[in-house]
C-alpha cells in the first residue's frame, strides 16, 4: 500500500544526518519538510499544516517535550499527530511522550521498514480521521456545511471579529410554503428543490467570503464575516432573485404558487462572547416576522445593543 503523495510529513531534528536519513526513507512517498530545531518546527507546522510530525526528543534549547507541549497548546497544531524519535531507550521517556499525546514512538537506530510502516499507518489514520471530520460536518442531501459546522465556524468568526473589531452579518433563509411543494410533488422532488436552493445560495457567496450551511429542514444560514448590513442585504436580494429565476411552480388549493424564500438578517460588531446566541435569535426573529407578514421578503434586525453599523 503506497502512501498518498499529497500528504506532508514534518521532521524536526537538530542532527542534519538524521534529517537526511529520514528524508531519504520517506521522500518517494510523501512531501518531506525539514526543521532543524523546535522553534523552526513549530513555525513550519503552523504555516504548512503537515499531516504528521516526526519529532526528535533530544535537541539543544527547546527539546522534543517542550516542542510537543507548544504544538499541543496551539489550536493550529494541536491535532497534528506526532511520532517521537529518540536514541533514549528508557521506557519512562516513551511513557512520557505517549502521556503528552504522542501517537507513537520510534527508537534509533532507524530501520527503513519500521519508519515507513509506522509513518504509513499514522498517515492512513490521519486520512481516515479527516474523512470522518468531513462527513460529520457536511449535510448529505445538499453537500453544504451542516448545522454543526456552522456552529463551529460562527464561534471562531465571532471571536475573530471581537479581536479585529470587524462586523459580521448573518442571513437565515427559509423556503416559503415548502409543505405545499412537498404535498404537490412528493418528498423526492422536494429534495431536488432543496438541492437547487442550496446551490443557488452557495453560488452567491464567493469562496472564502463566507459560509452557507443547511441549518435544518428547509432552513439555511449564510454567514458573512466583514459584510456590512448593506453588503449582506445585497447578497440576500441576489439569493431571492436567483431562487425566483429557478421558476419552481406548484399547485395548491386550486392556485399556482412558486418557490420563494423569506430572509431574516442581522449585522453586528461582536464585543462579547455572550451575545453570540442572541445574534442568531435576532436574525431568526426577523425571519419569523417576514413569514408572518406575507413571506418572500427580507427583514433586518436593527438592534442598538448589537451595535448595528448605521449606513
Ligand atoms: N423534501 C423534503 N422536505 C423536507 C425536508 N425537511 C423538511 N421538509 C419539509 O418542509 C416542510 C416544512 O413545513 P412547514 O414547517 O409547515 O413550513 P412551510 O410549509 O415551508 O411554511 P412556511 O415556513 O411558514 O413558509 C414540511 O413539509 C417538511 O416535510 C427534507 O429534507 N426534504
Amino acid at each position: 500500500m503506497a502512501m498518498t503523495s499529497q500528504q506532508r510529513v514534518l521532521v524536526i531534528d537538530d542532527e542534519k544526518i538524521s534529517l537526511k536519513v529520514i528524508s531519504d526513507i520517506l521522500r518517494d512517498d510523501v512531501e518531506v519538510i525539514l526543521a532543524i530545531n523546535g522553534e523552526q518546527g513549530i513555525r513550519k507546522a503552523i504555516e504548512l499544516q503537515p499531516d504528521l510530525i516526526l519529532l526528535d526528543v533530544l535537541m539543544p534549547g527547546m527539546d522534543g517535550y517542550d516542542t510537543m507541549a507548544k504544538l499541543r497548546h496551539d489550536v493550529r497544531t494541536s491535532t497534528i499527530p506526532v511520532i517521537f524519535i529518540t536514541a533514549l531507550n528508557d521506557s519512562s521517556h516513551e511513557e512520557k511522550a505517549l502521556l503528552m499525546g504522542a501517537c507513537d514512538y520510534i527508537q534509533k537506530p532507524l530501520y527503513t521498514n519500521i519508519v515507513q510502516a509506522r509513518v504509513r499507518l499514522h498517515l492512513q489514520l490521519t486520512k481516515q480521521r479527516k474523512m470522518l471530520e468531513e462527513l460529520a460536518n457536511i449535510d448529505p442531501l445538499t453537500s453544504l456545511a451542516n448545522r454543526r459546522r456552522y456552529e463551529d465556524v460562527i464561534s471562531s468568526e465571532w471571536q475573530s471579529a471581537i479581536e479585529h473589531q470587524e462586523c459580521l452579518s448573518l442571513l437565515v433563509v427559509d423556503i416559503d410554503n415548502f409543505k405545499h411543494y412537498n404535498d404537490c410533488y412528493g418528498h423526492a422532488t422536494g429534495d431536488k428543490v432543496l438541492k437547487q436552493v442550496a446551490s443557488v445560495l452557495a453560488m452567491q457567496v464567493g469562496l472564502g467570503e463566507g459560509l452557507v450551511a443547511r441549518y435544518g429542514g428547509e432552513e439555511f444560514v449564510v454567514l458573512l464575516p466583514r459584510f456590512s448590513q448593506q453588503e449582506a442585504t445585497k447578497v440576500a436580494h441576489q439569493c431571492m432573485l436567483e431562487i425566483e429565476r429557478l421558476n419552481l411552480c406548484y399547485h395548491h388549493g386550486g392556485e399556482t404558487g412558486q418557490v420563494t424564500v423569506s430572509v431574516g438578517g442581522a449585522t453586528c460588531y461582536p464585543q462579547n462572547s455572550d451575545l453570540l446566541c442572541e445574534f442568531f435569535d435576532r436574525a431568526d426573529n426577523k425571519l419569523v416576522q417576514a413569514k408572518n407578514t406575507g413571506k418572500n421578503k427580507i427583514l433586518w434586525d436593527v438592534s442598538d445593543k448589537l451595535n448595528v453599523p448605521v449606513k
